[in-house]
């Protein structure tokens, strides 16, 4: 029976054990009643024998923080230009949206816990990182304290889902060397983290059907694509595509089973199966195939 063919339940039974890495994006967490929906999603995955890790962005309110403080930020490339002021708000807005996350987890049923930049266990960095610059337009562009996953403490993650716990992981890093604070968008730390413990899946949930191979044309929403076609298509993209798609080109040629893009404003569109189904999957071009 095709994987889509299956009736509602034996899917899920069959993914019994798969870890799977949710990205709740910044601009579908402002809504009450997805986020509800979104909550019971993650503890229907755990009751159903997987193994759910949340991640979460946030950007619009950190956005409207750093307004509400006077500071001043701009996002070039998809990334936002971070001051040391502004990775603070970053942190706390982060922390926030967290603990909020993992109490709406709580309430539907699931034993979740909010995991910050320092685990006290480890009483080290969840995210180690370095500073990243981009290029826009040819030029290069300074990001100040804007950064990349280069270690992720998989075990401290690993330990609270064998506890048979969901953390709900903040993407605030550590800078390497200096110990500074470290602001990684969401989407690249749910894929350095999804590589880091092996996942099954990485899925990030957005405000948009998936990607357009021709933004903003509605016509042009692609279903699947593999990672050679993405590679190619990375350069022409823009603004939360870029992070979003490099996270999932990453994770996949990392060695994550699959990645996808799913539409986060459909309530509970996390259950809809096979994963990925509203959306766009990133499939991995088998060995020895031509492109
Ligand atoms: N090629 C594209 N396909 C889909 N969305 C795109 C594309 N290029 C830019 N976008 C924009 O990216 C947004 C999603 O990224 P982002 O705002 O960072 O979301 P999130 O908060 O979920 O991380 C979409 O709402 C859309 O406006
Ligand atoms: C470097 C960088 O851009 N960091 C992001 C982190 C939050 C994020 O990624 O939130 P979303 O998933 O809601 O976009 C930011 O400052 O907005």
């Amino acid at each position: 029976m095709a994987e889509h063919d299956m009736p509602a339940g034996e899917w899920l039974d069959q993914h019994r054990g798969e870890t799977v890495v949710v990205k709740f994006g910044g601009n579908a967490m402002v809504d009450d009643a997805l986020s509800r929906a979104f909550a019971e999603d993650i503890v229907a995955l755990q009751q159903a024998g997987l193994r759910p890790i949340v991640t979460h962005g946030g950007g619009p309110q950190i956005s409207a923080e750093l307004v509400a403080r006077g500071i001043p930020s701009e996002f070039r490339g998809g990334l936002r230009v971070t001051s040391p002021d502004a990775a603070v708000v970053v942190r706390d807005v982060l922390a926030r949206l967290g603990t909020e996350l993992a109490a709406q987890l709580r309430a539907a049923g699931g034993d979740a816990i909010a995991l910050a930049a320092e685990p006290p266990s480890q009483g080290g960095a969840l995210f180690a990182g370095r500073r990243i610059g981009t290029v826009v337009n040819g030029q290069p562009v300074d990001l100040g304290w804007a950064g990349e996953a280069t270690t992720v403490d998989a075990a401290s993650i690993a330990a609270v889902l064998d506890s048979g716990r969901i953390p709900v992981v903040s993407a605030i890093g550590i800078e390497e060397g200096t110990g500074d604070l470290l602001n990684i968008n969401a989407d690249s730390a749910a894929g350095s983290l999804a590589v880091a413990v092996q996942a099954d899946w990485l899925l990030l949930l957005t405000d948009v059907a998936g990607l357009y191979r021709d933004w903003p044309n509605r016509d042009s929403l692609v279903t699947t694509i593999d990672t050679v076609e993405l590679t190619g298509l990375l350069p022409s993209l823009e603004a939360g595509m870029i992070p979003k798609m490099t996270a999932c080109l990453s994770a996949v040629e990392g060695g994550v089973g699959h990645a996808a893009i799913v539409d986060g404003r459909i309530p509970h569109t996390l259950l809809a199966e096979p994963f990925g189904t509203s959306g766009t999957t990133v499939t991995r071009l088998a060995e020895g195939t031509a492109p």
